[in-house]
């Protein structure tokens, strides 16, 4: 569906929007799933929630690469050298890799949703608990497994941080293509204050879908400007052999039910 001015209104209807992949039928358990819609007045303040502490180290970065859904930047996570504890979490967890999910247009694109509000991309930075396993994928099964910060995207200046990011994006345009990615400090895609977050316990939001996750969403979006999201929409679904070529946008999930979860704010 091509994203035209009438089509791109708020008011579009999002069922009409292809997301990328067919949600499977059934999903082992799947009373705790993601991403949900964040109601802010039925949020609970806990103050027992502690200040997220991200200590990140641009040397353990390593790669960028379309890996068919979006785009990865990995970094080194065999020490731990790029962590975060703090917050809900009664752990030490290293980061593993951050992505994004986006739309065909500015009108939608995120994943998690705020009082039904969506925004036009969500950064996703991915940690495993290295105190408990020894490979994300030991603790991608285990309900205390992961931790993920969402942090919002809204149309705005540019990022200057992201540029790097963006710069390095037509190289990997096709599936499964690879570029050495150095020297990049995560931290500077997080919003002034991350003092101010959601936290639930949910899932992967794309296969395996496992319910391994305590999401952290920060309630401060970041900006980036409206040519750099575009240049995360010129990138493909498809491999560079492939007939058709599809162009990697709507890659997010729709929300899920809360089944009775609580969402807890650090703030009040
Ligand atoms: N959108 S998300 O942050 O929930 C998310 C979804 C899938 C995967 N991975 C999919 C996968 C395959 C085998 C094990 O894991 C990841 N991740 O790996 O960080 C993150
Ligand atoms: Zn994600």
């Amino acid at each position: 569906r091509r994203c035209n001015l009438t089509a791109c209104s708020s008011k579009f209807v999002l069922s009409q929007v292809h997301p990328m992949w067919q949600e499977p039928l059934a999903i082992p358990g799947g009373d705790r799933q993601s991403p949900i819609d964040i109601v802010e007045r039925k949020s609970v303040f806990d103050s027992k929630l502690k200040p997220l502490v991200t200590n990140y180290d641009p040397k353990t970065c390593q790669q960028i690469w379309n890996n068919g859904y979006s785009f990865l930047v990995e970094y080194d996570d065999t020490t731990d050298k790029s962590t975060l504890k703090g917050g809900p979490l009664q752990d030490q967890f290293r980061l593993c890799q951050f992505h994004f999910h986006w739309g065909e247009c500015n009108s939608w694109g995120s994943e998690h949703t705020v009082d039904r509000r969506l925004f036009p991309a969500e950064l996703h930075l991915v940690h495993w608990n290295a105190d408990k396993y020894n490979l994300f994928e030991e603790a991608v099964v285990e309900d205390n497994g992961l931790a993920v910060i969402g942090v919002f995207l809204k149309i705005g200046k540019r990022h200057e941080g992201l540029q790097k990011l963006v710069d390095a994006l037509p190289v990997i345009r096709h599936k499964d293509s690879v570029v050495e990615f150095t020297k990049f400090d995560p931290a500077c895609l997080l919003p002034p204050n991350i003092d101010d977050y959601w936290t639930y316990h949910g899932s992967l939001t794309t296969p395996p879908l496992t319910e391994a996750v305590t999401w952290i969403v920060m309630k401060q979006h970041i900006e980036v400007s409206h040519d750099q999201l575009a240049v995360f929409r010129s990138l493909l679904f498809t491999a560079a052999e492939e007939e058709v070529q599809k162009s990697m946008v709507n890659n997010f999930r729709g929300t899920q039910p809360l089944r009775g979860r609580t969402v807890r704010s650090s703030f009040t």
